[in-house]
């Protein structure tokens, strides 16, 4: 089952009492793949990413990760399976270091001599060598940002979903994490739920978009951002 799709979404719909937060969406994504979810506020984006990372379980449908299911197995279970999640609340720890954070996440899935090595590696490449003695609380917003990317790619999972990786970032940090995350494509499949345009028309090859729990158009990322329909539901917003 599953073909060669590293994750399969089929029909998933999720219900919170009588709201329809996800309507029978699937979605297929290969193996270096950088996909973009995009869409309004409330279109359930986030809760989509839930359902894929085991925070919730779907009313219906089914998720295959390598081709099983991953269907009630809890977010823990699924992260070891290799999907990293980084999601909209911050999960790193502020009275510790960059370097103590980068090594706890790394920890999880190496002995402590392969996880120092790749503790390193892992800043090195997200650019924050520098810093790896600084305490997490006193960074700057976007600073943080980078740390907890970093303990999300320090486990080296197969498949990171990043939910709204840019917020609250500078211009230039932007622009960075973007072609930051163009490179970790290179090694692992990326499912991003962003709102900032400038930063998905840079990164995205194929986006999905988002509305009312549906699905409203996916294709390649000038195709759906030059569609009428989603210019109509960015209404007064800048799309393309
Ligand atoms: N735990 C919950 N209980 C009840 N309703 C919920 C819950 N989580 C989400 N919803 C509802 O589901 C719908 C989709 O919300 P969701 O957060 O998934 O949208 P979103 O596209 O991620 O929005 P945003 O871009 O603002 O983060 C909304 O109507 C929201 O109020």
């Amino acid at each position: 089952m599953g073909g060669n799709y590293l994750l399969e979404a089929r029909n998933l719909t999720m219900r919170f009492g009588g709201v329809v937060a996800v309507r029978d969406v699937s979605l297929s994504l290969r193996e270096g793949e950088l996909h973009c979810l995009i869409g309004p506020n409330g279109a359930g984006k986030s809760t989509f990413f839930r359902m894929l990372s085991g925070q919730h379980r779907p009313s219906s449908g089914e998720v295959l990760f390598n081709g099983r299911s991953i269907i009630g197995q809890g977010s823990a279970r699924i992260a070891r399976a290799g999907m990293g999640i980084k999601t909209q609340v911050p999960s790193v720890f502020n009275s510790m270091t960059v370097r103590e954070n980068v090594m706890l996440a790394a920890s999880r899935e190496l002995s402590s001599v392969l996880a120092k090595k790749r503790c390193d590696e892992v800043m090195e490449r997200i650019g924050i060598g520098h810093l790896a003695a600084a305490k997490v609380g006193i960074l700057a917003h976007g600073q943080r940002q980078l740390v907890e990317l970093a303990t999300v790619i320090a486990p080296s999972p197969s498949l990171i979903l990043l939910d709204e990786p840019a917020a609250g970032m500078t211009g230039d940090e932007v622009d960075r994490l973007g072609d930051l995350l163009i490179e970790l494509a290179r090694s692992c499949s990326v499912i991003v739920v962003e709102h900032d345009m400038a930063f998905i028309r840079r990164i995205a090859r194929s986006i999905t978009v988002f509305n009312q729990g549906s699905v409203l158009i996916e294709g390649p990322a000038d195709q759906v951002l030059s569609d009428q329909r989603v210019r109509d539901v960015y209404l007064g917003k800048e799309v393309a």
